[in-house]
């Protein structure tokens, strides 16, 4: 069981809070998992009492917890750990009124706001004495919205957070199946020892979503895929596929290994963007047989017009020597044919075919990180026939984690990141210079895209992307997997 905490939420009427803080943390006290003397405080801005708190989480979290796992004692249980103050972010007051609250050695503070009041949260707290000698700060993404306005943000919680106690969210690190991609390459020799330009022909990280922007437009529409996706999921999918092996599993040894390859990123400019880079916008389409609307009909949209991308495709290098020549191609949208999240490493052809009247054929791994978690090895083998002397197959090996979990479920990235959180394990957290690089990165694809005025092009709602990004990869005379 985790040490006791005081678990202080800013933001926690928001989205994020709502869909995923609080089914995490009502999991992780089902399990046993949280100390009884744990406590949940919620800070948001209206004034109201914690009753009425309570009765509008109610529903929301029961509608996202397994019926099996919900009873009135559990939530009741789950009910007396949480504790709401209504704070003002500007009132000295409020702040001194959020410390008197809080009761345990370990303070952590969970920011699931916009990245604009992290800077001004931080100090806040600090000026009220609202800190204490082991008190940590929780950010999520995006940090910042460029590399500029990262780096302010970051020096501003230096000031009152050590790196040691901050903690940057990246929720991909805590799926249990990305951090299978860490085991997959460095417990297992056969797959580790096929791990390079000489094995492999290219790499595909594709993370599909089927929702849109409904609810969110305000904060998406001045964000797009590329900040709110590709600077952080995509990047550290990326990084996990395409780094050497850490010395150990800390955080600092991980984080070295991470940021080398971000480094050794080729950077895309005017030159290589449009040939490089495709960048999509839903339009009203289907989605399972219902009508769904476009990016620029959804309730909360204010604007006639957006050049805001809801889809991206990307064909990034890493130029060093276990990558050279291996490109990796990224896509990322809203409103797909369906939620999949993927790696696929593919490999090369064999030098010579022996199997005369047979193609020649490529293995390929498929790394399935949501849904049906799990891992495809395409294999090749014989076709069992009298008739055909030696026809080949093409053949899945299939290892399903679900049926493999000891738990019956897979837990969500948001359980096994306040777990660490508590016990003070960074290994799944990003570190401040990954944040940066990757930043530099990203602004040089934002800058090329300005600079040549690249549209976005329309998709319809329920497809897999505007028909350009299957040109990116087909020009290659490869194909994107599925
Ligand atoms: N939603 C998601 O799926 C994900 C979100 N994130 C990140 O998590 C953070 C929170 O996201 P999300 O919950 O969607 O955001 P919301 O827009 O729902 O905002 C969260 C809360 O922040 C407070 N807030 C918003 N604007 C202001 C303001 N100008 N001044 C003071 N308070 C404000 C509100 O608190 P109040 O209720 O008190 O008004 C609101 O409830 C963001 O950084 C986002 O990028 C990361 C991954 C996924
Ligand atoms: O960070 C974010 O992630 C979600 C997708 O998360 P997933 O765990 O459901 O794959 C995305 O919808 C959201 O726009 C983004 O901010």
């Amino acid at each position: 069981m985790a040490e006791q905490a005081d678990l202080i939420i800013f933001g926690a009427r928001g989205d994020l809070a709502g869909r995923k803080l609080f089914p995490a943390l009502y999991q992780l006290d089902y399990c046993e998992l949280l100390s009884p003397k744990t406590r949940i405080v919620c800070v948001a801005r209206d004034a109201m009492p914690r009753e009425t708190f309570l009765e509008s989480l109610q529903p929301k979290l029961q509608s996202q917890i397994q019926p099996e796992r919900w009873t009135e004692q559990q939530w009741q249980k789950f009910a007396s750990r949480i504790v709401y103050v209504h704070l003002d972010f500007n009132s000295a007051e409020d702040y001194v009124r959020l410390a008197a609250e809080l009761h345990c050695a370990v303070r952590i503070y969970y920011l699931a706001t916009p990245p604009s009041l992290f800077g001004p949260i931080c100090q806040a707290l600090g000026e009220h004495q609202c800190l204490n000698d082991d008190s940590r700060i929780v950010l999520e993404k995006p940090i910042g919205h460029d590399l500029a306005s990262s780096v302010a943000v970051n020096e501003t919680v230096a000031k009152y957070f050590s790196d040691e106690n901050t903690y940057r969210i990246d929720h991909y690190l805590g799926k249990e199946t990305v951090q299978n991609l860490l085991v997959l390459r460095f417990a297992n020799r056969f797959i580790n020892t096929q791990w390079d330009q000489s094995c492999i022909d290219h790499v595909q990280i594709t993370v599909a979503e089927t929702v849109g922007i409904e609810g969110r437009w305000g904060y998406y529409d001045k964000v797009g895929q590329l900040r709110d996706m590709v600077q952080n999921h995509l990047m550290q999918l990326l990084c996990l596929v395409a780094m050497e092996a850490p010395n150990s599993m800390t955080a600092e040894s991980i984080r070295d290994e991470k940021i080398k390859v971000l480094r050794a990123l080729r950077p895309i400019d005017e030159n290589t963007i449009t040939t490089h880079t495709v960048r999509g916008q839903y339009a009203a389409g289907y989605m399972g047989g219902q009508p769904a609307r476009g990016y620029l009909n959804e309730d909360d949209c204010t604007v006639e017009q957006s050049d805001t991308e809801t889809f991206v495709a990307i064909k990034a290098h890493i130029d060093n020597w276990r990558w050279a020549g291996v490109p990796f191609y990224l896509r990322t949208g809203k409103r797909m044919a369906e939620k999949l999240t993927e790696v696929v490493i593919s490999y090369k052809a064999l030098p010579h075919n022996i199997f005369s009247g047979n193609p020649a054929s490529n293995n390929r791994l498929v790394i399935r990180l949501q849904p049906n978690e799990g891992i495809e090895m395409r294999m090749v083998s014989k076709l069992h026939s009298l008739r055909d002397r030696m026809a080949l197959v093409k053949q899945d090996l299939n290892l399903d984690f679900l049926g493999s979990s000891a738990m019956g479920r897979i837990p969500e990235a948001y359980e096994r990141l306040f777990l660490d959180v508590i016990s003070g394990d960074q290994s799944l957290f990003v570190g401040r210079e990954e944040v940066e690089e990757s930043w530099r990165w990203v602004d040089g694809v934002v800058e090329a895209w300005k600079r040549q005025n690249m549209e976005v092009r329309k998709y319809q709602a329920g497809s897999w992307g505007p028909a350009k990004s299957e040109l990116l990869i087909e020009k290659d005379n490869r194909s994107w997997h599925g």
